[in-house]
C-alpha cells in the first residue's frame, strides 16, 4: 500500500494544467493567466483633469489672489476640448475630461467664484504645473507589459484587463468535476429513507468542497448498484476533467466501481493507501477524450462520509489546484500543538477531527481532538475546524506535542 506522500506524488504527476482557453472576464476570477498582456494604448489616453474646476495655465496664476480669468469653454468627461487657452483664459472642466491645449493645471471649483463669462480663482496654495491633472501615459504606456503568464486573476487584475480591452483572457480554466454517488441504499436529501436506506450526504459535501476549490461541480444522479446504471453515470464523468465517485470502492459484494471504471477504459494508478480514514481510495486516469484533452482524473472515494472529506482534502484539492495551473503542491498543513493528552492506536496514519482553540499562540494554535466515532461520523466533523494528523503506530501523546493540522475550507 502506498503512503499518503507517495499517493499524492502519483496524483500530481498526472495533474498537468488544463489546456488554456479564452473565457469572459466574469468567468476568469481566480484563474491563472496563460498569456502575457500588454497595454493596448497609453493610459490615461490624454492629459486628464483630476478635479472638477477650471483648467488653467499655471503661469497665469502668479501674484496676489484672486486671479480673474476669462472662461472660454466647458469641458465635460467624454467630450473633447475645441479651444486652446491663451493668456488670461481658462476652461471649466470636469473630472476625467481631457485638458485643453495650453492648460497645465486645474484649480478646484471650491476655490472659485464664477461671474458669468469670467471667474475669480483663489487657490489655497500656489498652483504648480501638473496640479490637478494626470499626464497622458502616466498609468501605462502603449505596449508596456502588464501581466505575465501564471498571474492569478483577482478582481483588480481583472479590472486592469478590462481597462486595456483584454475582454477574453487566455486562462487555465476551472476544472469540471462530476460527482457520482453510488449505492442502492441512497436516497436524495429531500426524501424519507425506507428500511435499510440513508440519505446521500456525500454529494452535497463534495459539491461544496469542489466549489471551495474553484472547480465547477456536475452532480450526477445517484447510481444504484446495477452495472448499466453505474456505467451510464461513470461515462458521463469520464467526459469531464475530474470524476469523483463515492462508495463502492472497497471489498463488498456490490463494490462495482473499480471493475466498471476499468471496463470504461480507466487505467488504475493506485487502489488503497496507508491512511485512516480513506484506505480504499482509488485513483486512475480515464481514456483520452474525444476532443484531445487529457484523460479524466478519476478518484474513487470511499463511501464513508469522512473518508471522502479526508480523501478530498489530501488528494483532490491539490489536484484541482494543479489543473488550474496554480502549482503542484501538497495541501497546506498548519503546525499546531495538542491541547490535551491523546492516545492513537492503529497501523495507519490517522486524520482525526479536531477543533482549533486559539490561533495566535507561539508554536502554533492549540488543537483539541474531538470525541469521534470514526469514518461514518460526519456530525462530529461538522463541529471541527479540520483534522489533526497522527503517525501510524500506538502512541500516547502529551499536551503540547506538535501535530500538523489540515484545515477544512471555510467559505466567507
Ligand atoms: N472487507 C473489507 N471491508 C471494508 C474495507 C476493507 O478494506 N475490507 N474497508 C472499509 C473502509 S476503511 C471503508 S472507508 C469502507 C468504504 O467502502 P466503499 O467505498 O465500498 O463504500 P460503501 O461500502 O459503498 O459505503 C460505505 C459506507 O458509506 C455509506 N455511504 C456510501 N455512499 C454514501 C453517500 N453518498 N452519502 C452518505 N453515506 C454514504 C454507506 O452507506 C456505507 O455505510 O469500506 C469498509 N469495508
Ligand atoms: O479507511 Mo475507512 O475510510 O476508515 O472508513
Amino acid at each position: 500500500m502506498l503512503s499518503v506522500a507517495e499517493a499524492l506524488r502519483a496524483v500530481l504527476d498526472h495533474a498537468a494544467p488544463l489546456p488554456p482557453r479564452r473565457v469572459g472576464l466574469s468567468e476568469a476570477l481566480g484563474c491563472a493567466l496563460a498569456e502575457s498582456v500588454t497595454a493596448d494604448r497609453d493610459l490615461p489616453p490624454f492629459d486628464k483633469a483630476l478635479l472638477d474646476g477650471f483648467a488653467v495655465r499655471s503661469a497665469d496664476l502668479a501674484g496676489p489672489v484672486p486671479f480673474e480669468l476669462e472662461v472660454i469653454e466647458e469641458i465635460t468627461a467624454g467630450r473633447v476640448p475645441t479651444r486652446s487657452l491663451g493668456p488670461g483664459q481658462c476652461s471649466a472642466i470636469m473630472t476625467g475630461a481631457p485638458m485643453p491645449d495650453g492648460a497645465d493645471a486645474v484649480v478646484m471649483v471650491e476655490d472659485s467664484d464664477r461671474r458669468g463669462a469670467r471667474v475669480l480663482l483663489s487657490p489655497r496654495k500656489p498652483v504648480s504645473p501638473d496640479a490637478g491633472r494626470l499626464t497622458r501615459g502616466r498609468e501605462m504606456r502603449q505596449g508596456e507589459g502588464l501581466l505575465s503568464p501564471g498571474a492569478r486573476l483577482d478582481p483588480v487584475k481583472l479590472g486592469l484587463l478590462a481597462s486595456v480591452g483584454h475582454a477574453d483572457p487566455l486562462v487555465a480554466p476551472r476544472p469540471v468535476v462530476t460527482i457520482a454517488s453510488t449505492g442502492d441504499e441512497l436516497v436524495p436529501p429531500d426524501q424519507v429513507p425506507g428500511p435499510g436506506q440513508i440519505r446521500n450526504s456525500n454529494a452535497t459535501v463534495l459539491e461544496g468542497l469542489v466549489r471551495a476549490s474553484s472547480g465547477l461541480p456536475d452532480v450526477a444522479p445517484i447510481a444504484p448498484d446495477v452495472p448499466e446504471a453505474l456505467r451510464a453515470v461513470l461515462s458521463r464523468g469520464l467526459a469531464n476533467d475530474v470524476l469523483l465517485v463515492t462508495g463502492g470502492v472497497s471489498a463488498g459484494k456490490l463494490d462495482l466501481v473499480p471493475g466498471t471504471l476499468a471496463e470504461l477504459g480507466m487505467t488504475a494508478v493506485f487502489h488503497k493507501i496507508r491512511l485512516k480514514p480513506g484506505k480504499p481510495l482509488l485513483f486512475g486516469i480515464g481514456p483520452p477524450r474525444a476532443d484531445g484533452r487529457p484523460g479524466t482524473l478519476v478518484f474513487g472515494l470511499p463511501g464513508n462520509p469522512v473518508s471522502g472529506v479526508v480523501g478530498f482534502l489530501l488528494f483532490v484539492a491539490p489536484a484541482l489546484k494543479a489543473l488550474r495551473g496554480l502549482g503542484a503542491e501538497p495541501p497546506e498543513a498548519i503546525p499546531a500543538r495538542l491541547s490535551k493528552p491523546f492516545s492513537h492506536r492503529g497501523d495507519r496514519p490517522t486524520y482525526y477531527p479536531a477543533r482549533l482553540l486559539d490561533r495566535g499562540e507561539p508554536g502554533g494554535p492549540a488543537v483539541e481532538p474531538l470525541d469521534w466515532a470514526g469514518s461514518a461520523d460526519l456530525r462530529t466533523v461538522a463541529t471541527a475546524d479540520g483534522f489533526a494528523s497522527f503517525e501510524a503506530g500506538d502512541r500516547d501523546y502529551e499536551p503540547g506535542t506538535p501535530v500538523p493540522f489540515l484545515p477544512l475550507p471555510r467559505p466567507d
